[in-house]
């Protein structure tokens, strides 16, 4: 990238206490003026990556720069970076306007700057004339624009948000994501927000970072994760899947469920071992004449914009497909799929030999 990255980390672990790496040898660089989202399950270091940015903790190896200086012990208060909290942390005595200008009246800024400034970031947040009101007397959904006026207000080069959504209803969460959204592109800052939600992820981020286990498993565009993803852990956890194991039988042809099929994938050893990932939604039902596949239909549910169909193949894996054509529980139907809905998995590949691999096969072939 041509521009110094606004964060970079360098082979950074985190150890707490004596206890085993909770981040393991991370490495990525930042764009500015990117909205980036971690994802992941519940411990897998989320939340200790965005506190080494915003200096709460220094790490115990590597090194964290911002805007290409390194930064492993700046303290908090010295860093263009500023966090939104889970549960907001606004104080309740007192008022919005003063809640937004607390920072800066720390900083010793001048009255009438403040003013100022607060006013701008609460009309930035659509919050204006609401200085007065207690915080008691907000809505979640204004509490949440509040802790981000905050954030704001001291003009940051980088907003961390952790989990911000998470105490809001489906409703308003949802709402939420497209204020954010926006917000983020009219400020033009660099966002990095936390969450465990895939769909969260997958419609507010310019790229996304998917984490297991203190470390990076991927990280790509929300269309290049979904549609590709790198290993098991990934594909299971955006979207639903069906992952099975086959091998490779030559360029072009992947074999599993006893057949051999069609494919993008060439480069790849004959006879090698490989995880096969069709999505639900690129199955499609048809006769048994007609399909690439024969299955039993196991289950069926109505999900309103489609059925969920669970079908067993006959060497007994599952087959979900999300079809909005109806099936009948222990028929034998057609599965169709096209060859570029297979995407085969290597097994233990690296980010760089993954991504290089795709492509390498060019864009026309992979594209659905
Ligand atoms: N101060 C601490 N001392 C010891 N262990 C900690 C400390 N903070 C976090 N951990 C541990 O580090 C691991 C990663 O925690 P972290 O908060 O970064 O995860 P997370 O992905 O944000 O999870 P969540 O989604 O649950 O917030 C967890 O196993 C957690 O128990």
């Amino acid at each position: 990238m041509a521009e110094t990255p606004i964060i970079q980390f360098n082979k950074v672990t985190q150890t707490y206490d004596g206890a085993g790496p909770v981040l393991n040898n991370v490495s990525f660089e930042l764009e500015r003026g990117k909205f980036y989202t971690l994802l992941g399950p519940s411990g897998c270091g989320k939340t200790t990556i965005l506190r080494l940015i915003a200096g709460f903790i220094a790490p115990t190896q590597g090194d964290i720069f911002i805007k290409g200086k390194k930064v492993n012990h700046l303290p908090a208060n010295e860093r263009q970076v500023n966090t939104v909290f889970q549960d907001y942390a606004l104080f309740p005595h007192l008022n919005v306007f003063e809640n937004v200008a607390f920072g800066l009246r720390i900083k010793k800024v001048k009255g009438a700057e403040i003013s100022r400034r607060v006013q701008e970031a609460l009309e930035f947040v659509n919050l204006a004339g609401y200085e007065k009101r207690e915080i008691a007397e907000m809505s979640g959904g204004q509490r949440q624009r509040v802790a981000i006026a905050r954030a704001i207000v001291n003009d940051p080069e980088v907003i961390l948000l952790d989990e911000p959504l998470s105490a809001l209803d489906l409703k308003l969460r949802t709402e939420m994501q497209y204020e954010l959204r926006e917000l983020q592109q009219r400020l033009g800052k660099t966002f990095i927000f936390v969450t465990h939600d895939q769909e969260e992820a997958l419609a507010m981020s310019d790229e996304i970072f998917v984490m297991n286990a203190g470390e990076i498993q991927q990280s790509g565009t929300p269309m290049d994760i979904y549609d590709e993803p790198i290993n098991r852990f990934v594909a299971d956890f955006i979207g639903e899947s069906n992952i099975v194991e086959g091998e490779m039988a030559a360029d072009y042809r992947v074999r599993f469920a006893n057949k051999e099929f069609q494919c993008v994938d060439r480069g790849l050893n004959p006879n090698e071992k490989v995880e096969v990932v069709i999505r639900p939604e690129d199955l499609e039902i048809t006769s048994v004449a007609q399909g690439k596949m024969e299955v039993v239909v196991d289950t069926q549910l109505f999900r309103g914009v489609h059925f969920e169909i669970s079908t067993l193949d006959e060497v007994g894996n599952e087959w979900l497909v999300h079809s909005t054509k109806k099936a009948e529980v222990g028929a034998r139907i057609g599965l169709d799929f096209e060859p570029e809905a297979i995407h085969v998995m290597r097994l233990n590949e690296t980010e760089e030999a993954f991504d290089a691999r795709l492509e390498s096969y060019g864009a026309e072939s992979h594209e659905k």
